[in-house]
């Protein structure tokens, strides 16, 4: 028989297709039983009635397999194989978090790859000899970085146009060796180009200007290496100190033929006339999109003033006029970089470099958020430390950083802490100088297991011992979720990384969302994306 079933039960269930209907133009010896075809949701519906269940929507389970986001609530998990489209909305596992009713909420976004974008898609051609590196420069990053042995995604991509005399805007994703990026080139630079008799004042030929003292005794520490193997001096002058100590910094001999300084000291340092940068052949703005904030923009404009940049590579060639190549390198860029660049240089004499990762979730750490009530916070914390104490115990295991949005809350924290007697350095901006010295080079070399900061221990710091990242307080901006972040799974390191966000206040929750919607589309963070643009054939 050609009737489907499902006519036939409902037709003996209620009698109402049991008439011939000659209507519908059924004929012949079926007459008696007509031929109705039920959407099946209609009779599921019906089905659903008659058993007296009520309907309701059922929960859409992830599929076994690896997650890209895992929710507290299974159905708001999104798996691996996923790829949210551009234009695609998705329930969020953060929706709804603006309300007191989702605290307790959580949700993670897991890690996708196992290694840091910058060390996929090499081959094994791309070794430092290749990119132009001359013998004694490759010999001497032998000699100071035995661990270094082929080029990242993004030292492959820098080294040949600075080889070349360009200047380099760079933009590549935090932890992806952008100092040696820039520091190699920089050294081949002054090896080639004869240094000028020494005039009265200090001059240095390369300057590497960083936002913080923290940063500046950092690249110091991978430059002098470098340096000394090549016969040529780095020196540091952070910022903090008053002229007296400014000026012996700068007149210890041998003079520097390298400078790290931060904008304020040096900036000092021209007003007093205790050091000239007229022999410039390199300078590199390092997190340049903080050197170019409104905070640091006068100090800056001024030094840059000083520095003869070159206009194009044609200019590098006068040995007896020395011109400046520039360099500007950040992991995260404000629209309005480029245009800084071509108020000082040709918009043709710059090579522009992004890495695809730029301004993206990192997809090699984990990244948990907690939504909690505020007062919940410091329980929350003092367990996840006293964790991570017992698995030191238990085994090998990194450091922890814990990022706090002010320094009041960093001193208040650490008392808490002490109470718990729970070991800790602390770092923030309101320490004096003298105090501040020494505290992350001393954590990155394992004084201690914990450090309680603000965002000064965000930006640059080299953090291959850490494997916890904990946002107490959730940043105010993406910029700044972005670097703290990146202070885990970096190029060098040890352990896989982790981090964990406290989020407690409606803003807070804002950001969130726009990080879960970015990491479930696998794209860069919204408002962030079109800041630096790709770059033009013609500028390669
Ligand atoms: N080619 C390489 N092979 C192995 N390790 C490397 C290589 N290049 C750099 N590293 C290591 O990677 C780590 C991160 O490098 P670096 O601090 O230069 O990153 P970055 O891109 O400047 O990060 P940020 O944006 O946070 O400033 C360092 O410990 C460095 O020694």
């Amino acid at each position: 028989m050609g009737l489907p079933r499902c006519v036939r039960l409902l037709s003996v269930t209620h009698g109402l297709l049991s008439a011939p209907r000659r209507d519908l133009g059924v004929h012949g010896p079926e007459e008696a039983l007509p031929v109705v075809r039920i959407p099946r949701a209609l009779q599921r519906r019906q089905e659903q009635r008659q058993s007296g269940r009520r309907s309701s929507p059922q929960p859409v389970l992830a599929r076994p397999g690896p997650l890209l986001v895992s929710a507290r609530r299974p159905e708001l998990s999104q798996p691996a194989r996923l790829t949210l489209g551009r234009w695609e909305r998705a329930p969020l596992a953060s929706r709804g978090w603006k309300h007191r009713r989702a605290r307790g909420d959580h949700f993670s976004i897991e890690r996708d790859q196992p290694l840091a974008p910058a060390l996929r898609n090499r081959a094994s051609q791309d070794t430092f000899a290749n990119l132009g590196l001359e013998p004694r420069v490759l010999d001497a990053l032998r000699e100071a970085a035995p661990e270094v042995v082929s080029p990242t995604t993004v030292q492959l991509s820098t080294i040949p146009p600075l080889l070349r005399g360009r200047h380099v805007l760079c933009a590549a994703e935090t932890g992806s060796g952008k100092t040696l990026s820039y520091l190699l080139p920089l050294f081949q630079r002054l090896l080639v180009q004869p240094s000028l008799h020494p005039g009265r004042i200090p001059a240095p030929r390369g300057l590497v200007l960083v936002p913080s003292r923290e940063l500046a005794e950092q690249v110091q520490a991978v430059a002098q290496p470098l340096g000394s193997s090549l016969g040529l001096q780095v020196r540091e002058l952070g910022g903090g100190h008053g002229m007296n100590k400014i000026q012996l910094q700068l007149s210890k001999q041998p003079p520097a033929a390298v400078l790290v300084a931060t904008p304020g000291a040096l900036w000092k340092a021209l007003k007093g006339r205790l050091v000239s940068l007229e022999q410039l052949s390199f300078l590199v703005l390092d997190e340049a999109d903080t050197l170019l904030d409104e905070s640091f923009l006068e100090l800056v404009d001024y030094i840059l003033e000083k520095s003869h940049v070159a206009e194009s590579p044609a200019d590098l060639k006068d040995a007896f006029n020395p011109k400046a190549q520039l360099v500007l390198v950040g992991a995260t860029f404000p629209e309005g970089a480029g245009q800084l660049l071509s108020k000082v240089a040709r918009p043709n004499a710059v090579t522009t470099i992004t890495s695809s990762r730029l301004h993206c979730i990192m997809p090699h750490v984990r990244q948990t958020f907690m939504r909690l009530k505020g007062v919940e916070k410091v329980t929350e914390l003092v367990q996840i430390l006293k964790q991570h104490d017992k698995a030191t115990r238990a085994g090998p295991s990194g450091a922890v950083l814990v990022f706090c949005n002010s320094s009041t809350t960093v001193n208040w924290l650490g008392y808490i802490l002490d109470d718990h007697k729970i070991p800790h350095l602390r770092l923030q901006g309101q320490m004096p100088a003298a105090m501040r010295a020494g505290i992350f080079q001393g954590f990155q070399k394992g004084s201690q297991d914990i450090l309680l900061c603000t965002d000064i221990a965000s930006r640059g710091l080299d953090s291959t011992r850490v494997e916890l990242v904990v946002n107490y307080d959730f940043p105010f901006t993406l910029q700044d979720y972005i670097h703290r972040a990146g202070r885990v799974g970096r190029v060098g390191s040890r352990v896989p990384g982790t981090v964990i966000s406290f989020v407690t206040h409606p803003w807070d929750v804002s950001l969130v969302q726009k990080i879960e919607l970015a990491a479930r589309r696998r794209r860069s963070l919204p408002g962030l994306e079109s800041s630096v643009r790709e770059p033009s054939p013609q500028q390669a």
